[in-house]
């Protein structure tokens, strides 16, 4: 059975006549589900009255207050978010079984078999009955897995189209039997691809692929790799698998903490809205920067050399740090006089050595090492206080490990270490450097990572984004941190071995999903393959899995910006766009000197249109562009200025540094060959500028164009 009561691939465009009976009820349900929704939520802040005092004690109210809040911010009605997506047509008894009124699903038992409607939230009435079915509950895994070949039961799968909450399309696509339905399931998604983008990203709940869906489900104890050329929905796949895990294992998530990590805060802010919008209120999102700032540090203010930050970021920085840290600790030169009563007792320094070696061997975290060395010397004593006849108790233990002469050993013997000036240390420091990266880093290298002036202290230290890391790796070897359960970490590619081992500290023993492409590594220390990153990461046994099926830039811009990969990643197979768009493409050259006016009469042309533009160019020339568009009277905001400027203007100007992960309906990139000059690995910039339109991106040059773009 098939009813388009309007065009599915239009769901926006006005309907041809009255809505088909079919519409209207589905209408009803929705309502229904609404009103249902209100009513949960109701209830909830109900609850929060009447049982205001009734727990006495102030912990467990605020503990329940929080929870509560927590409840009714997820059963929120978003008045523009259709209550659902999609419905699983089945044969009676299929699924529901039970006797009709003891399994609560009665409502969804029709004469013509059960049904499931897919939503964001399981939506259930005042006496139990799902409405709506959770997307992520088992139940709704054959909405996105049926096919005609393999249907898990389905007769039929319907997708809705909504123009805002209203709904005005079904597309129906039988999956048992002859009928062939109308869409196949294809319409609806195609025109939720190729929907104007306005604004930050968006869920793709309603459309997630087989492919993709297969990751979003992955175990909890599972690590995965996606490598994804751009716009193969990888961001989109982290952001909803975090959704699937905090619904699968919400308790032990709440306990253990979710963490999502991504390359700066212009891309956090454009993927914010993706988990509320699906329920979550409460994720972790942040920068590896932001991850390893600490107030020690503060954030970095200094910058490195292309090559310093290389050596800084390769792991055999750890072993350095660890060298650094463990010369601190020192066999004494003096006996340890320690005086209860009228009695001496004399620890002569080869004793001491003794503890020192074999506490050293145990490998314990360098803070622990020290208490547990006062403890060992206390023990020492006690023999000795026992040989003489005295009765000792864990109060003499005590007295003892805390005595004056056996603090001050312990600080001669193993002093504290402050991870900061630890590190300052070896920066500033020709010789300790010297000393702890003998062997591992030739004099050329330990000229390139020392501070050209040495600092004082870690408060007037200018800190490199790549120092953080260093600092972190000691603190972590000073004292070891708790684990998250699980770590999402978006364009891995870019991060150095030793943030890599930084992220890994964070998830030892929980699972992450990394997410990136080879082809889109820009940073000095970007990876050139997978399992080596992933051994960084401590996790070298994640599954590496490869999205090949471009939902973003439709062939022909694709096409184009792959005629960068032999240079920039030979290995790497271009995607496979979804869709092509005669015309998306458009390679102007302007005259020397009319470049920007070029720009400003693209954007204006593009502003036309419907949905978001973006304006990429070189960072060095977006502020005269952004002031160029000003003048012309075009509502233009930086993303540089404003990292919320994808949700506060239709128009944006993005330095090419900070394009990555983000989208826009219509892109201008003003001068490719400025862009692949500014940097090192400038032309795998230039790439991630060119995977960023959905509709159309039109490149504009007065330069020639670099030689793999020049050819028509
Ligand atoms: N199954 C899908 N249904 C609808 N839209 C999708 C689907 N998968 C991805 N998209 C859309 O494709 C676009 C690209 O997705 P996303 O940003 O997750 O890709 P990416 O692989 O992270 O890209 P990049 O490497 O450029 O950062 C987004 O607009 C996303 O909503």
């Amino acid at each position: 059975m098939s009813v388009p009561a309007a065009d599915p691939a239009r769901p926006d465009a006005p309907e041809p006549g009255p809505p088909a009976p079919e519409i209207l009820a589905e209408r009803a349900h929705a309502a229904d589900a609404r009103e249902a929704l209100r009513t949960m939520r109701q209830k909830v802040l109900d609850t929060a009255t009447s049982q205001g005092d009734v727990v006495g004690d102030k912990y467990s109210n605020a503990v329940l207050r929080e929870e509560r809040r927590r409840r009714a911010e997820q059963l929120v009605d978003l008045p523009d978010v259709p209550p659902f997506f999609g419905r699983l047509d089945y044969a009676p008894g299929t699924v529901f079984e039970a006797d009709p009124g003891d399994d609560g699903f009665t409502a969804a038992r029709t004469p013509d078999g059960d049904r499931v409607y897919v939503g964001r939230r399981h939506v259930q009435d005042p006496a139990g009955t799902p409405l709506v079915i959770d997307w992520r509950a088992p139940v709704s895994v054959a909405f996105y897995r049926a096919t005609r070949a393999e249907p898990m039961r389905v007769r039929n799968r319907r997708r809705f189209g909504f123009s805002g909450a209203l709904l005005t399309a079904v597309e129906d696509e039988p999956l048992q039997g002859a009928d062939t339905g109308s869409g196949g399931g294809g319409e609806l998604l195609a025109a939720e691809i190729e929907r104007p983008r306005v604004g930050p990203m968006r869920d793709i709940v309603a459309t997630i692929q087989p492919e993709q869906d297969d990751l979003v489900r992955t175990a909890l104890e599972e690590s995965v790799c996606v490598q994804g050329a751009p716009g193969t929905g990888k961001t989109a796949v982290g952001l909803h698998r975090v959704a699937y895990l905090l619904y699968a294992h919400r308790d032990r998530l709440r306990r253990t903490g979710v963490l999502i990590i991504g390359p700066n805060t212009s891309f956090l802010s454009y993927i914010k809205g993706v988990l509320p919008a699906l329920g979550e209120v409460a994720v972790g999102q942040t920068t590896v920067t932001e991850l390893l700032t600490t107030p020690a540090t503060g954030a970095p203010r200094g910058a490195d050399t292309p090559e310093a930050a290389r050596i800084k970021g390769d792991a055999r920085m750890a072993e350095v740090i660890r060298r650094a840290l463990w010369a601190r600790p020192r066999a004494p030169e003096e006996t340890l006089v320690v005086q209860r009563g009228a009695r001496r007792l004399r620890i002569y320094p080869g004793e001491l050595a003794d503890i020192l070696d074999e506490l050293r061997a145990r490998e314990v975290p360098y803070g622990a090492g020290r208490e547990l060395l006062a403890h060992r010397i206390a023990h020492t004593v006690l023999s000795r206080l026992e040989a003489a006849g005295e009765v000792c108790d864990d109060r003499t233990h005590d007295q003892v490990r805390r005595d004056r002469a056996v603090r001050a050993a312990v600080n001669a013997m193993w002093p504290a270490a402050d991870p900061a000036k630890v590190v300052l240390t070896l920066l500033s420091d020709p010789a300790a450097l010297a000393a702890a990266a003998e062997g591992l880093l030739d004099p050329g290298e330990q000229r390139a990572v020392l501070w050209a002036r040495p600092a004082r202290g870690p408060k007037s230290a200018r800190w490199s984004e790549a120092d953080l890391a260093l600092v972190d790796e000691a603190a972590q070897l000073v004292e070891r941190r708790p684990s998250l359960g699980h770590i999402v970490v978006d364009e891995a590619q870019d991060l150095s071995p030793m943030q890599c081992r930084a992220i890994g500290r964070r998830c030892a023993s929980g699972s992450v999903t990394v997410l990136g492409d080879i082809a889109q590594g820009t940073t000095p220390w970007a990876a050139d393959d997978w399992p080596t990153l992933l051994a960084h990461l401590g996790k070298p046994e994640a599954r590496l899995t490869v999205l090949d099926r471009g939902y973003r830039v439709p062939q022909q811009i694709i096409s184009y910006a792959s005629r960068l990969l032999p240079g920039i990643a030979p290995g790497l197979a271009p995607p496979v766009a979804v869709r092509r768009a005669p015309g998306s493409l458009t390679v102007e050259r302007a005259a020397p000197g009319a470049l920007a006016d070029a720009v400003a009469a693209a954007c204006q042309e593009a502003l036309a249109d419907e949905g978001s533009v973006g304006l990429i160019a070189a960072d060095a020339d977006t502020a005269a562009l952004a002031e160029r568009l000003a003048a012309e009277g075009l509502p233009a905001l930086s993303q540089a200025e404003r990292p919320d400027a994808l949700g506060a203007s239709r128009l944006v100007v993005v330095d090419a540094t900070l394009a990555k992960g983000l989208e826009f309906d219509t892109v201008v990139v003003a001068e490719p060959s400025r862009i692949a000059a500014a940097e090192p690995r400038g032309a795998r910039r230039l790439y991630v500028v060119l995977t960023r339109a959905v509709s159309r991106l039109r490149v504009l040059h007065s330069e020639p164009l670099p030689a793999e773009l020049a050819a028509v």
